[in-house]
């Protein structure tokens, strides 16, 4: 067995907005970093970790976190639709795994994700089939939000199991999200009736005229928020450096003081997207010590992000 790991901030805007030509340029060497990386490592499995935004799960009943045993991506905001080549054995085994360890997972038999789980896969291969792909979701818009510790311990457990029984494989996890932003994704606790009935599940499988003007509207924040006016709340630059030193150093039990009503109001709604790095970087932790070989951050508004790229492998 060997593990190494890839995070990144997604962003749905990426085709959507134009942040000057040296950022754009900075962000795709970032993406070029991670696709050597995992080009030379060449993983036959990848351990995908990402968020939803109210496109596969939703209020009716939303879990902490969910492993799926079959997956389909929606195709948002132009992102490759269709089937995800999940490795269901695995996905099963891992899951009991988790159990016996005291992790109550939740199981989706057919998990619908969206941009925030699939745009690693597209950057780095530009084919979410290009390798079976064991998909993991942790609720990241949605509170309440079960402790970090939590996200670490889900984390680690992972990497048990794959340090014990994934021992003819090399693996590669993704975390895909955060870090700091808040673009305008409904929240439960200020929606209209309308939107509150969306958030309960109203919202899964949109008219493409509904899908459309739900990504216009966000699509216009970015631009407002590049243009200094709107709503969009402030990124939030050393808290996210200070997360990602925190992942870089190895030992990660800071983080369980964190609250998410402090992530909230430091680092906006949407910085809970930052679980799926804790997890991912968790596992790696689990199996060994570790050194990050990339590491690329920048706060940009056109992409309502402050965006990270990161690399690393086991020592
Ligand atoms: O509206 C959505 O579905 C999500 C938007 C978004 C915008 C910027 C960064 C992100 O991580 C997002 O998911
Ligand atoms: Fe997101």
């Amino acid at each position: 067995m060997t593990l190494a790991l890839v995070t990144m901030s997604h962003s749905p805007l990426l085709e959507f907005v134009d942040p000057p030509a040296d950022v754009k340029a900075e962000v795709e060497a970032a993406f070029e970093a991670a696709r050597s990386f995992v080009k030379k490592y060449d993983p036959d499995l990848v351990i995908n970790i990402g968020p939803d935004h109210y496109n596969g799960f939703f209020y009716d009943i939303m879990p902490p976190f969910c492993v799926g045993y079959d997956a389909v991506a929606i195709g948002d905001f132009g992102t490759q639709a269709g089937p995800l080549d999940v490795p269901t054995e695995i996905a099963t085994e891992l899951t009991e795994f988790l159990m016996e360890r005291g992790i109550d997972m939740t199981v989706s038999l057919r998990m619908e994700v969206d941009h925030g789980a699939v745009q690693p896969m597209e950057i780095i291969y530009g084919d979410i089939t290009a390798k079976p792909v064991l998909p993991i979701f942790i609720n990241s818009v949605a509170p309440p939000f079960t402790p970090l510790k939590r996200i670490r311990q889900l984390g680690e457990e992972l990497g048990a199991f794959i340090a014990e029984r994934l021992a003819d494989k090399k693996v590669l996890v993704i975390g895909s999200g955060g870090l700091s932003h808040e673009p305008p994704v409904p929240q439960i606790a200020t929606a209209t009736p309308e939107v509150r009935e969306a958030l309960l599940g109203g919202g899964r499988h949109l008219t493409p005229e509904a899908r459309d003007a739900r990504q216009q509207r966000v699509i216009n924040a970015a631009k407002d928020f590049a243009a200094g006016v709107g709503v969009v709340k402030p990124l939030a630059p050393e808290w996210d450096q200070e997360l990602m030193r925190i992942l870089a150093s190895g030992d990660l039990s800071p983080i369980d003081a964190w609250t998410p009503a402090e992530m909230s109001e430091i680092a906006g709604n949407s910085s809970h997207e930052v679980r799926t790095w804790i997890a991912a970087y968790s596992a790696l932790g689990a199996v060994g010590d570790y050194t990050v070989d990339y590491s690329f951050y920048r706060p940009i508004p056109e992409y309502i992000a402050g965006f990270g790229v990161t690399t690393a492998t086991l020592n």
